[in-house]
């Protein structure tokens, strides 16, 4: 075996992050759920509001694919998927994640979907070849979706979703667990939406689970309600590290679990090379969205491709709790509440 070598990856020291394992492995409730017996798929998204702003000349030679998604995104599905470590030694985690990666075959063209942003609806923020910086008619992709298979006993025939761009309408980074059907007539499907595991790992750090209930009141209407775990709001005592903070002090004392092994490197290029030649080939179509939007026009039939179903009932989260059960209870139910 050659000499290995050891990775940064920011996303490896981001709070949530660091979570998941803890989450997976100290929670019975999850870990008892967490494989294709209960799961339909699960989404990884990363979503920046702002473009390439001027940054247009170092992103253009990579895109977005290698910039966010073999990466980062990438080390969140490892760690999802992984299979319990035999100790919370380094070298214990990475065979793990490399194992889970080897499970995983190359990502074919026709499970991407690529898009460029043009200028917003409204013509006012700037398309990506606007910046200065960027080539000429330049068909770098800024926003990806990609579906990966994991073909081992846990999660033959979950679709892991990921997704990344840049110019989009919100900021965050999720991995949302989207559960099955019930598979039961007692409640209409309408009614009884899918369970939805969110870890929303910035910004401000929160793990939810979105779950249907009783609508208070003297029917049986239900509505979409959650679990929900929100850092600010738990922990007022406590500030959360920067991604950066916990890497530096893991280096100076000497903890390798948050960086990336070479042969995790390997396996994650094998995954992608294969189709990153297709798509600097020029072979994989790129669709323009505007500057804003949820990405190119194809996107919500390809997740429904592979699995996601949006709630039919629709869902707000009540900012605070108590005041606004009036309100969140009427428009979830879109009836006029009596409370
Ligand atoms: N603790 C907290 O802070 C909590 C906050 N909330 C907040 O409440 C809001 C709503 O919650 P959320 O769980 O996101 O619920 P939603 O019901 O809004 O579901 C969001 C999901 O639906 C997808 N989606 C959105 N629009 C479409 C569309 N047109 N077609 C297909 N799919 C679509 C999103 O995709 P995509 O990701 O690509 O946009 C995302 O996967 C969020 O802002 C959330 O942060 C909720 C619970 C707890
Ligand atoms: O490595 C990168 O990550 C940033 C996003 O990092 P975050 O900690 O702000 O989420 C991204 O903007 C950049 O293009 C990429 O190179």
């Amino acid at each position: 075996m050659g000499q290995r070598i050891y990775r940064i990856d920011h996303y490896l020291g981001k709070e949530m992050v660091k979570n998941i394992m803890i989450l997976r492995f100290t929670n019975q409730i999850f870990s008892s759920c967490w494989d294709r017996n209960h799961i339909s798929n699960v989404q990884i998204t990363f979503k920046e509001k702002i473009g390439t702003e001027g940054r247009g000349g170092y992103f253009d030679e990579f895109g977005i694919m290698r910039d966010v998604m073999q990466n980062h995104l990438f080390q969140i599905l490892s760690l999802i998927a992984m299979e319990a470590p035999a100790s919370l030694n380094a070298e214990d985690i990475r065979n793990e994640k490399v194992k889970v990666l080897r499970a995983v075959p190359p990502v074919v063209d026709s499970e991407v979907l690529l898009g460029q942003y043009g200028k917003s609806e409204d013509g006012t923020l700037p398309a990506y070849l606007d910046d200065d910086t960027v080539p000429k008619g330049s068909k770098t992709a800024t926003f990806a979706a990609a579906t990966f298979h994991i073909n081992n006993p846990r999660w033959q025939g979950v679709p892991f979703v990921l997704k990344c761009g840049k110019a989009l309408d919100q900021q965050k980074v999720e991995v949302r667990i989207q559960f099955k059907d019930m598979g039961q007539s007692l409640f209409q499907k309408d009614i009884a939406a899918r369970n939805e595991l969110v870890i929303r790992v910035q910004p401000e750090e929160a793990v939810y689970l979105k779950m249907t209930q009783k609508l208070p009141g003297l029917g049986m209407d239900t509505v979409i309600s959650e679990l929900d775990l929100s850092y600010a709001s738990r922990f007022t005592n406590l500030s959360v590290p920067d991604a950066y903070e916990n890497l530096i002090l893991d280096a100076i004392m000497g903890e390798q679990s948050n960086f990336v092994r070479s042969d995790e490197l390997d396996e994650a290029w094998r995954i992608f090379t294969p189709v990153l030649h297709q798509i600097d080939r020029g072979q994989v179509p790129v669709e323009i969205y505007p500057y804003g939007s949820r990405g190119p026009r194809h996107l919500p039939d390809f997740i429904a491709r592979f699995g996601f179903e949006r709630h039919l009932q629709p869902y707000s989260w009540p900012e605070t709790s108590q005041s606004t059960l009036t309100s969140t209870t009427a428009s979830a139910s879109g009836a006029d509440s009596k409370l």
